[in-house]
């Protein structure tokens, strides 16, 4: 039996309790969110998982793994102290580590902590084959990402074009993935994943499109090195509790949770 901490309660949060709540293997003992989010997670959770406790922080618990599904500042905020104190770690929102320094943070938080944290794939697909490629070689990593123009309202998107006038696909940005993730933070999970399985912020190509004509999140990804090539389309069907974020996040962390608790892992 695995017990896991998992900080955040929002759609991600939500809809992994919610798919492993009767799995006997996983146990959710607690869930941290901040303070201003106590009353509400608390409601939230007691429908849910009855037995799991929220609170701030780990206050002195071991969990067997703690899972990031919150955000930036949890990664620095209890992230980076669990790694340190020895406790295995998963991060959702790895589009945090195109901050500069942030990504060799972790890495020596768990290295001094004896520990491993793991990048979860997320949204995207395929970092396997990526990660895989880089080995080799990797010669070009270019990705586009088209979301319809509600995904991109409250970012600097709103500048470029009027989204609520739209009539065709736009592009919004085309630089690297490190110019995207500074221009777009809620937006660069998948620029910054498949950057670090692959060539790096600054040598993956980005598109970012507000296109009227889809209601999926889609990421289309082109790669070729050594190895070969390979070019993959994801659609991902947005969450309803938030649009910016596809269902396959979700399902990734129960994939990730899982691969640890049980047997058999894929
Ligand atoms: N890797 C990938 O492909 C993807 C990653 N993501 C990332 O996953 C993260 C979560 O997404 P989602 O669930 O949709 O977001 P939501 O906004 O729906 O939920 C975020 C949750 O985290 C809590 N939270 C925020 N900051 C902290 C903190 N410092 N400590 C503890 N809890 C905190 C919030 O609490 P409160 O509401 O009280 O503030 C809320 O419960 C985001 O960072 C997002 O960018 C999303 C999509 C794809
Ligand atoms: O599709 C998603 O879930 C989120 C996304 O594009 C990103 O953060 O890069």
């Amino acid at each position: 039996m695995l017990h896991v901490s998992m900080i955040g309660c929002g759609a991600i949060g939500v809809g992994v309790m919610e798919l492993l709540k009767t799995d006997p293997e996983v146990v959710f003992d607690l869930v941290i969110v901040p303070q201003s989010g106590l009353e509400h997670a608390g409601a939230t959770v007691r429908e849910l998982c009855p037995h799991t406790r929220v609170d701030v922080g780990l206050n002195g618990s071991r969990p067997d793994l703690l899972i990031e599904c919150a955000g930036h500042l949890a990664i620095e905020e209890h992230i980076i102290p669990a790694l340190e104190s020895g406790i295995p770690c998963m991060v959702v929102s790895v589009g945090a580590l195109s901050e500069y320094g942030l990504a060799d943070k972790l890495e020596q938080a768990a290295q001094r902590g004896k520990t491993q944290v793991q990048l979860l794939s997320g949204a995207i697909g395929a970092i396997d084959a990526l990660s895989a490629a880089r080995i080799g070689g990797l010669d070009s990593v270019v990705y586009t990402g088209r979301k319809p123009p509600g995904a991109w309202k409250d970012t600097p998107a709103e500048k470029v074009v009027d989204l609520d006038a739209l009539t065709q696909a736009t592009v919004i940005f085309e630089g690297t993935a490190r110019e995207a993730a500074r221009l777009y933070p809620k937006n660069a999970n998948v620029a910054a994943t498949l950057s670090l399985a692959g060539l790096g912020l600054d040598h993956t190509q980005v598109r970012l499109l507000a296109d009227p004509g889809v209601t999926e999140n889609v990421h289309h990804v082109e790669a070729s090195g050594a190895f070969g090539g390979f070019e993959l389309t994801m659609r991902g069907k947005p969450l309803a509790a938030n649009p910016k974020t596809s269902a396959l996040t979700v399902f990734s962390v129960v994939r990730a949770l899982n691969n640890r608790a049980h047997a058999l892992s894929i």
